[in-house]
């Protein structure tokens, strides 16, 4: 795809920013994005395409009855001056007759023809819209974690929101409608033009100034909504911190100060409405008076030409109904032509994101022929690090020249101070990120050699922050299945003895989960977190020890579920426990991203080394009897 880049030209949102706090400035670049893209723009067209072809012939339909009823529009002011000018004639009556029902009858073809017009338009869009989402959504799917590190979670919400909702309301609002109103425009020219060309001169001298007022005037709404936006991101960012944070504010009896600062945040969104709504008043009235003046100005040519050529009275009529049909088309086409550039500009923002090349990549890295030279097999290791450099930005290095290897069933601890890259290991292992340097190997093939899901599957993984989706507990162990295996959950909550604790809940394993199970405790999230590993049964585990204090009872059941989730299996734990650390096979002690010594409990406290400080700290804090 050709590269849809972005004008980097400051906004006013960025331009309005000088001394302000830094927090400030980066949330004044984060609604840059508001700025609207530069009307219709052929490579931006040209990358909706796939997504409209499929739904494209309900688009034709749409505009092919949107013209269809522009032309009955047009018509029946014409019929109407016809009609008028029949009234001095012998038949009268009859043509009057024969007229009405014409007219009659153009009138309920064209109201009939607005429906499946507005609702084709509309399917069309919404499919679009739809189809983008998923897109969108599935892209995300296949992104890097890096990539997410670096990109803040409100904007790829934006992306798949706000930014498909731009596009969808070009076909909503009737943008497309444009179309439609340019072919009256012209037909009702064609015909005042023929019906008189003086009163249609007259009526077309109002043109320049009005377009030159709409335009004006647009630019001041477009100004205000973009204000608008701004301020309503501003307003959702507050609300999300607020509510987030709510513990924080009711214990430090924050009410008064949040409701000021509200006050103000809610003051500024209303002062951008407000100007909004007087321009788009000011406008309307506005043209009603040209309008008008334009009816009042050809009456009164009219009048002086009937001196010497009388004007008819359908001519007079015509013009009435046209002048009335005249402006509003003038009015509403600017307006359409910004909601079109807030389409292009969602779109582009959408191809931007689209661009992004760092795939997750679901298929190996390496050719065939490659992946065989990176294949060590050795059938009894389980995975490996070798030699491998690893660091999340440039220059700045996280794990240097680390070398670990786990035999089938072997049970390895990490240790070491917080920050020293432990979690990293695992990452790495998951292929969640790629080595610099070396290689990583899973049952002796290299990670970047092995399909995604298949190397997955050899893992499963407790996290020190469990995530738990919004479901049951049932769903939530049985995660990453559609249909739960209820007995499958069972057996796993037995064997980490914690299925007494969950069936008591009300409603026992169909008990709600709420949004990141906030009705769990720390503790309970993480015996979930063991389930699921159970449940999954892969031969590979992955625990990271949390660190928060938990109940005795808990921290019981814990115990025994790091126990039993780790039987049977290659077990790589980034361990605080000491009782953990005490009964693996295998310490690895990490500082500063190195590998500082390796070796069993007993051997590293003999050495004196960094593991038997680490140890003699934490045994000094107590920690140790608590572990007996
Ligand atoms: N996604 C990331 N992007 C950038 N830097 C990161 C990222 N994740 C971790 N780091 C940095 O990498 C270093 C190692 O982090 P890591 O989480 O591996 O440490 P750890 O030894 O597991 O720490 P802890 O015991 O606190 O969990 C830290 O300095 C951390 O700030």
């Amino acid at each position: 795809m050709t590269s849809l880049s972005v004008d980097p030209k400051a906004t006013d949102a960025t331009k309005a920013a000088p001394g302000k706090s830094r927090a400030e400035k980066a949330l004044a670049r984060f609604h840059e994005e508001d700025r609207l893209g530069e009307g219709l723009d052929t490579r931006i067209l040209a990358g909706l395409w796939p997504f409209i072809r499929p739904h494209a012939k309900w688009l034709v339909i749409s505009l092919f009855l949107l013209l269809a009823g522009s032309g009955l529009a047009v018509l029946q002011p014409w019929l109407m001056g016809r009609t008028f000018d029949a009234f001095d004639q012998p038949d009268a009556a009859r043509t009057l007759m024969q007229m009405g029902a014409l007219i009659l009858v153009l009138k309920l073809f064209e109201q009939s023809i607005a429906f499946p017009q507005v609702y084709l338009m509309q399917l069309a869009g919404a499919r679009a819209a739809g189809d983008m989402r998923a897109h969108v959504f599935r892209f995300l799917h296949t992104r890097r974690l890096g990539f997410f590190d670096r990109t803040p979670v409100g904007r790829l919400v934006t992306r798949v929101t706000n930014d498909v909702d731009a596009i969808n309301e070009m076909f909503a609002s009737g943008t497309l409608n444009a179309l439609g109103d340019l072919v009256r425009l012209v037909l009702i020219v064609v015909v005042m033009l023929q019906r008189d060309w003086q009163l249609a001169l007259i009526t077309f001298v109002a043109v320049p100034p009005v377009a030159l007022g709409v335009m004006w005037t647009r630019r001041r709404i477009r100004d205000a909504f973009r204000e608008i936006r701004v301020k309503t991101a501003r307003m959702n960012a507050y609300l999300n911190e607020q509510i987030s944070g709510m513990a924080v504010v009711q214990a430090y009896a924050r009410e008064e100060k949040s409701s000021l600062e509200f006050d103000d945040i809610n003051e500024a969104y209303r002062q951008a409405n407000n100007r909004s709504i007087v321009f788009d008043a000011a406008l309307d009235a506005a043209i009603e008076l040209v309008q008008s003046l334009c009816i009042a100005a050809v009456l009164w040519y009219a009048g002086v030409r009937s001196l010497s050529d009388r004007v008819s009275f359908g001519t007079l009529v015509t013009f009435v109904a046209y002048i009335e049909m005249f402006f509003v088309p003038i009015r509403d086409l600017s307006a359409r032509m910004t909601q079109l550039q807030s389409a292009m500009a969602g779109a582009e923002r959408i191809f931007q994101l689209l661009e992004n090349n760092e795939e997750d990549a679901p298929v190996p890295a390496a050719s065939e022929g490659q992946a065989e030279k990176v294949e060590k097999k050795d059938e009894s290791i389980a995975f490996e690090l070798d030699h491998v450099d690893f660091e999340y930005k440039p220059g700045v290095p996280i794990l240097r020249d680390v070398s670990i290897q786990a035999g089938k069933g072997e049970k390895i601890a990490l240790v070491g101070a917080t920050g020293a890259g432990k979690t990293t290991v695992a990452s790495l292992l998951l292929r969640l990120y790629e080595a610099k340097e070396g290689h990583v190997r899973v049952f002796g093939r290299d990670v970047k050699a092995t399909q995604r899901d298949e190397l997955r599957k050899k893992f499963a993984v407790v996290p020190q922050e469990v995530f738990l989706f919004p479901g049951t507990i049932a769903s939530n162990i049985a995660a990453g299945d559609v249909e739960v295996d209820e007995a499958r959950v069972v057996r796993a909550l037995e064997r980490i003895g914690a299925l007494d604790l969950f069936e008591r809940r009300e409603g026992g394993l169909e008990a709600k989960v709420e949004e990141r199970g906030s009705n769990f405790s720390a503790g309970e999230r993480q015996l979930i977190a063991f389930a699921r590993a159970l449940y999954r049964d892969p031969p590979i585990l992955v625990l990271d020890e949390a660190t928060a204090n938990i109940d005795s009872d808990t921290e019981a059941r814990l115990q025994k579920a790091v126990w039993a989730a780790m039987q049977g299996r290659t077990a790589l734990i980034i361990a605080h426990r000491l009782s953990t650390i005490r009964a693996v096979d295998r310490i690895v002690v990490f500082h500063k991203g190195r590998v500082v010594e390796q070796g069993n409990h007993d051997t590293l406290l003999a050495q004196g080394g960094a593991y038997a400080r680490l140890y003699q700290l934490q045994f000094s804090r107590g920690e140790a009897h608590a572990a007996e």
